[in-house]
């Protein structure tokens, strides 16, 4: 039977605190157990296809974020990458290939606060390094600078770039507002988690504007431009009608708003 009285409005001594607290972690061991084992039903679900899914990842994370009282959406974001990230390597041997410049404790935390630490990981000196060799495995994910300033790995993203099944699926870090500091990049496929900026590639800048959607320049590199365009589509035959060449390259899930 459960106790509903408020335990926490009066002074308990710390034996029985500890006592609640031990019932409360033999609860959460019992409910994570349960969760682990729903990895092998999830991965017979999915039958041979790429296992992380992004998008379902930050619906999810925001959908619980919205819901928390006490658990700030950092703190609840930082526990499911824990428990996702554990769910992803009894899925399959999913990979993070990490291209990722500054000071390297902030880098690792950048990368487990949203990936968790379950998932193998390697790091490389420049992001096309990074990028080649997440395409050469299956379940390879890159981790590299966000589009933007003199990088242009992305244009591999492009059509015609060497890498076009390639696609930009999510920002790091998951909370706080803002263009992400870093991206993950795999071939996975494109889809809504409900609140997203499209990442569209154009050889012609005005072509963009066919969409009729809010739209920012990212970042250029040669003939090709990067504009981030405010929510979900994946129509953007306005665009391609003006720029044969125009192409999405990416869907960012929204950030969550730290509270
Ligand atoms: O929903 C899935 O496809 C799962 O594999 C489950 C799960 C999770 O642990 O919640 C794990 C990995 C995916 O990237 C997304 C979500």
């Amino acid at each position: 039977m459960t106790d509903n009285t408020d335990k926490t409005s009066a002074i308990m001594p710390i034996e029985q605190v500890r006592v609640e607290i031990d019932r409360v972690d033999n609860a959460l061991l019992g409910l994570i157990a349960e969760r682990l084992e729903l990895a092998a039903a999830v991965r017979r679900a999915k039958s041979g296809a790429r296992v992380w899914r992004p998008s379902r990842e930050d619906s999810h994370v925001r959908d619980l974020s919205g819901r928390t009282g006490e658990a700030s959406p950092t703190l609840v974001s930082k526990i499911w990458a824990e428990l996702m990230s554990a769910s992803l390597a009894l899925q399959g041997p999913m990979r993070l290939h990490i291209a990722l410049e500054g000071d390297v404790l902030d880098v690792w935390t950048l990368v487990h606060d949203r990936f968790g630490r379950s998932i193998p990981a390697r790091s490389y000196p420049t992001a096309s390094a990074a990028l080649a060799n997440a395409y050469g495995e299956d379940e390879g994910v890159a981790v590299l600078p966000a589009p933007g300033g003199m990088n242009s790995w992305w244009t591999a993203l492009c059509a015609g770039g060497a890498m076009p099944d390639m696609h930009i699926l999510a920002g790091l870090p998951r909370v706080g507002a803002g263009w992400p500091r870093a991206v993950a990049v795999a071939t996975a496929d494109i889809a809504s988690s409900g609140a997203d900026t499209m990442l569209i590639a154009v050889t012609k800048p005005d072509a963009i504007k066919a969409l009729n959607r809010p739209y920012k320049l990212r970042s250029e590199a040669g003939d090709h431009r990067l504009y981030s365009v405010e929510g979900y589509t994946d129509d953007i035959s306005a665009v391609a009608a003006l720029d044969p060449q125009a192409k999405i390259i990416g869907c960012l899930p929204s950030p969550l708003s730290e509270i």
